[in-house]
């Protein structure tokens, strides 16, 4: 599978990573962290980052599938297949990661080098509807069960990378103290344009008007979504069934009310109320 993208994996390793190795991860002071709770957005953030920093040029990003262009940095397969940590570790820099980690347990190279993050949030429920579809496509995660039982498994934490309140808010709480571009799903699919701008600012790329109307274009629903570059149509069916449903499902606001009961969403009204502090993000569950 790797062989395809033109990529050989280091022979050095047999093993999976280790939660140590992970902790000693070295990251570099020109890497670019991309943040996310599963499902927030990371491949739309990544082509927008990727590009930005590309000064608005698409063409390289046209060649290289998101998940090399962007290495997952706790991906952690059976061997063979290499680790996230091996192919960062034999990445050029500057280099783009995707990591879905919690701020606490993120390595702490990465606050020790003040390297630049951005961090994407959406809203819970969205995030939950688009977690389900994924878990029921993705061949690695366990089965979800009825969407009744995975609201419960999401509302209480107990899904991979553990609870999207515990997420949101520990990213938000850190942002002022590091280099953290906090960004929403929401802004971004409201006003594009408005938040390409903020990372431009931010990883201090200058774009003209036209890179930032070809940014926009490249990144549309309708384009990832016939892009093989960042469709994920590259991985076979053992991995992403994108028959059960594809990677790039719907990219909407508000696609939680074709799926949540009235009593699911007044159960997660009432433990939303408890669980967000109000010092923590407000989020727009409609647009
Ligand atoms: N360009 C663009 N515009 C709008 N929406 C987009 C875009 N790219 C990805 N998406 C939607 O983001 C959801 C996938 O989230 P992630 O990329 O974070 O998934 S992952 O955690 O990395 O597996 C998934 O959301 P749902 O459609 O609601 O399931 C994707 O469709």
């Amino acid at each position: 599978m790797w062989g395809g993208f033109g990529f050989r994996p280091p022979t050095l390793r047999t093993g999976h990573i280790t939660n140590r190795e992970l902790q000693e991860f070295q990251a570099r002071p020109d890497d670019t962290l991309i943040a996310t709770f599963p499902k927030a957005g990371t491949s739309w953030a990544i082509e927008m980052v990727d590009v930005v920093r590309r000064g608005g040029d698409i063409s390289g990003c046209l060649q290289i599938p998101s998940m090399m262009r962007a290495p997952f940095l706790e991906l952690n397969p059976p061997p063979p297949f290499p680790s996230g940590i091996d192919i960062l570790q034999n990445q050029p820099s500057p280099r783009l990661i995707k990591t879905h980690l919690p701020f606490h347990l993120l390595p702490p190279s990465f606050v020790d080098q003040n390297c630049k993050m951005v961090y994407v949030a959406r809203n819970a429920k969205d995030t939950a509807v688009s977690y389900f579809h994924f878990h029921r496509m993705n061949k690695k995660l366990p089965e979800p069960g009825d969407w009744n039982q995975f609201f419960d498994s999401f509302l209480t934490g107990q899904v991979a990378w553990g609870s999207w309140f515990d997420h949101v808010t520990g990213w938000w709480k850190e942002k002022n103290n590091h280099r953290i571009l906090y960004l929403f799903f929401e802004d971004i699919k409201e006003n594009p344009a408005r938040e390409i701008a903020k990372l431009s600012n931010f990883l201090s790329k200058k774009l003209d008007r036209e890179a930032v109307d070809r940014i926009i274009e490249h990144t549309s629903f309708k384009n990832m979504k016939q892009n093989p570059m960042t469709n994920f149509s590259l991985l076979p069916a053992n991995i992403f069934d994108q028959s059960v449903s594809p990677f790039m499902r719907k990219g909407e606001v508000g696609d939680w009310k074709n799926m949540f009961t009235v009593a699911q969403n007044e159960r997660f009204e009432k433990e939303y109320r408890q669980l967000m502090s109000d010092r923590g993000p407000s989020f727009r569950m409609e647009l």
